[in-house]
């Protein structure tokens, strides 16, 4: 049987690394421009480089959703999550049968894909950076997370097995709204606190007074998260926030790349979407800090945009 083709929406930093491991495991790999569109298709050299200086080259295709009328296969989404409401709407108007698998960090941001037959969200493991165009530096923490969402049962198995290589793994995942809550919250912190400071990550590990207020963030989040029937460990998560500090010292967190480089940040599918969905259960003052900060941070990227 022929197997299906993997189409990746987004040419970033994730996107870029993900098409050439594939591309190197014999897949059918394609990439779909996320923000450009009514493009033809082009084939451009890619470079990833990884761990121990490893240089890994792969001529991939790019095209974009106008050159797209059926698609049988696996979809990766790797664009950022606020895209989400546009891409879902083209996925709509193709032919074939698809999975969808989304790569973004962000609460409720698989909404958009409801009424899909076979969505899954991914709690990404991993690290990229475009370094220069079509060049990439990428390194894999451990195998990332794949499950399916809104409460439907089924694993990912057959999926994880076509869209795992060894430099980017995946695994099957039956809890993953954990992962994502744990993921949230601690982007609740690192995404508004470090572009704020305009500190790096490692800011949690070395200032005592910023470790505090990140754990007043998680503390409000993990309440709220019980809120809806989700039960997190706190400790575990101010364990892994100042091991995450620690290990990216130095390393800007995507939010204040985003800020620095006048782009949209993701910071409404975080704090921000926290802050909706205290409102949404009449309890807005549970989670007064993360909103704040949130809200600092949309005034901070609109400032500097305009
Ligand atoms: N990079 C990392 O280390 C990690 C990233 N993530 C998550 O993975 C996701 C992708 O991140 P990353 O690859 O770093 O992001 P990048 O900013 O590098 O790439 C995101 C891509 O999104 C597309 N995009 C941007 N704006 C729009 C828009 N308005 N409409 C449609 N598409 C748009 C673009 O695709 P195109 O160029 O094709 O137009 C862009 O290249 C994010 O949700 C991020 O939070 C999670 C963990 C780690
Ligand atoms: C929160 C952190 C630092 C964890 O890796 C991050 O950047 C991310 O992956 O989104």
């Amino acid at each position: 049987m022929q197997k299906p083709d993997i189409y990746i929406i987004g040419s970033g930093a994730i996107g870029k690394a993900l098409a050439v491991f594939l591309k190197q495991a014999q897949e059918s790999v394609k990439l779909v421009r996320g923000s450009v569109d009514y493009q033809p298709e082009k084939e451009d050299v890619i470079t990833v480089k990884g761990k121990e200086d490893k240089v890994f080259k792969e001529e991939i295709i790019t095209t974009t959703f106008s050159q797209l009328n059926t698609i049988n296969g696996i979809v990766l989404v790797a664009t950022k999550a606020f895209a989400n409401q546009e891409i879902a709407e083209k996925l709509r108007g193709l032919k074939g049968q698809f999975s969808i698998v989304l790569l973004q960090n962000g609460l409720n941001v698989e909404e958009p894909f409801y009424g899909f037959d076979d969505v899954y969200r991914c709690v990404l493991f991993a690290t990229s950076q475009v370094v220069e165009e079509n060049t990439v530096s990428f390194k894999m923490v451990t195998e990332s997370p794949v499950g399916r969402v809104n409460n439907e049962t089924g694993t990912a198995g057959g999926l994880i097995e076509q869209i795992s290589t060894p430099h980017f793994g995946f695994r099957d995942e039956p809890n993953i709204l954990k992962y994502v809550w744990d993921k949230v919250i601690l982007n609740c912190a690192f995404n508004s606190i470090c572009p704020l400071l305009e500190e790096d990550n490692g800011i949690f590990y070395r200032n005592k007074e910023a470790a505090t207020l990140a754990r007043q963030v998680i503390s409000e989040c993990v309440v709220l998260a019980r809120e809806y029937e989700v039960e997190l460990d706190q400790e575990e998560i101010e364990e892994k926030l100042l091991l995450i500090s620690e290990r990216s010292n130095g390393q800007l967190i995507s939010t204040y790349e985003d800020i620095r480089k006048k782009r949209k940040t993701e910071i409404e599918s975080l704090n921000l979407e926290i802050a909706r969905m205290a409102d949404e259960i009449g309890k807005p003052e549970m989670v007064n800090k993360t909103r704040l900060l949130g809200e600092m941070i949309r005034l901070k990227s609109e400032i500097k945009c305009n």
